[in-house]
């Protein structure tokens, strides 16, 4: 098994409930998605990684692993298209590295996910709104489907689950209304660790209002909503 990876770098994580921990970042190269707001188009193609035999990125990754280092970051371009080599290296890094495994995923597969979960400790669920472009109209409801089943499956496996909004100018209410909705409905609002709601950086941002807007769409369901933007590009790093 080859396994395609675009960079391993270590940084300060700049998004999410995590924020401020340092994390070693492997990214996964290629990803069957195009959201117009996509800060790693470097990342998009597969073939633009460089490609390793899973015990050559085993090694590329223990060298790069520096000490206090909090989590290690499954991030793309999309980490699921290559599942197995995933699998794999999670298994790795958790188990022989003893580093907290992270997976950044838009969740479009349920399968795949499912076969990487047992070697995940924390799993942040992204949730695509229409405006991302990520997905032509006709194939979104799937997307959608198997957003909400990757989260059902970590929940169910007691992971520490939160879930990712990117919000843009364009995105509208109802829909972020509707999206709380259904996560909410139930009893999940408990086994969720958070869930954010990040502006996009640089083109079509959100104003103020419109960012309440959403903040309030979702606080009526789940009252620790947070807005974060990306502190790393507000930082000035990688
Ligand atoms: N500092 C930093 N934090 C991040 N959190 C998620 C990232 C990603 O690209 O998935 C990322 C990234 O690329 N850099
Ligand atoms: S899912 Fe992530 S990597 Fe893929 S196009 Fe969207 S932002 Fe870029
Ligand atoms: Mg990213």
């Amino acid at each position: 098994m080859r396994v395609s990876i675009s960079e391993v770098f270590t940084s300060i994580e700049g998004e999410g409930i995590y924020l401020g921990t340092k994390t070693l970042f492997i990214r996964f190269a290629g990803c069957p998605l195009r959201c117009f707001y996509c800060d790693t188009p470097y990342a998009l193609s597969i073939g633009n990684g460089t490609y390793y035999s899973i015990d050559e990125a085993k090694t590329i990754i223990a060298r790069k692993v520096e000490r206090g280092t909090f989590k290690a970051n499954f991030t793309g371009g999309e980490p699921l298209l290559q599942h197995e080599a995933v699998r794999e290296l999670a298994r790795y890094v958790r188990d022989e590295l003893l580093l907290k495994t992270y997976l950044e995923s838009s969740c479009y597969d349920a399968s795949r996910f499912l076969h990487v979960l047992p070697y995940i400790d924390i799993c942040k669920i992204e949730f695509k709104l229409k405006d991302s472009n990520a997905i032509d109209d006709k194939h979104y409801t799937r997307l959608l489907e198997n957003e909400m089943l990757c989260l059902r499956h970590a929940i169910a496996s007691r992971k520490v689950t939160y879930i990712k909004v990117v919000l843009s100018s364009l995105s509208k209410r109802e829909e972020v209304e509707e999206l709380a909705r259904m996560i909410f409905e139930g009893d999940a609002s408990k086994a969720i660790d958070g869930f954010v709601l990040q502006p996009v950086n640089g083109v079509n941002e959100p104003t103020l209002e419109h960012m309440l807007a959403m903040y309030d769409a979702v606080h009526q369901y789940y009252p620790n909503v947070r807005i974060i933007p990306q502190m790393h590009k507000v930082m000035g790093i990688p």
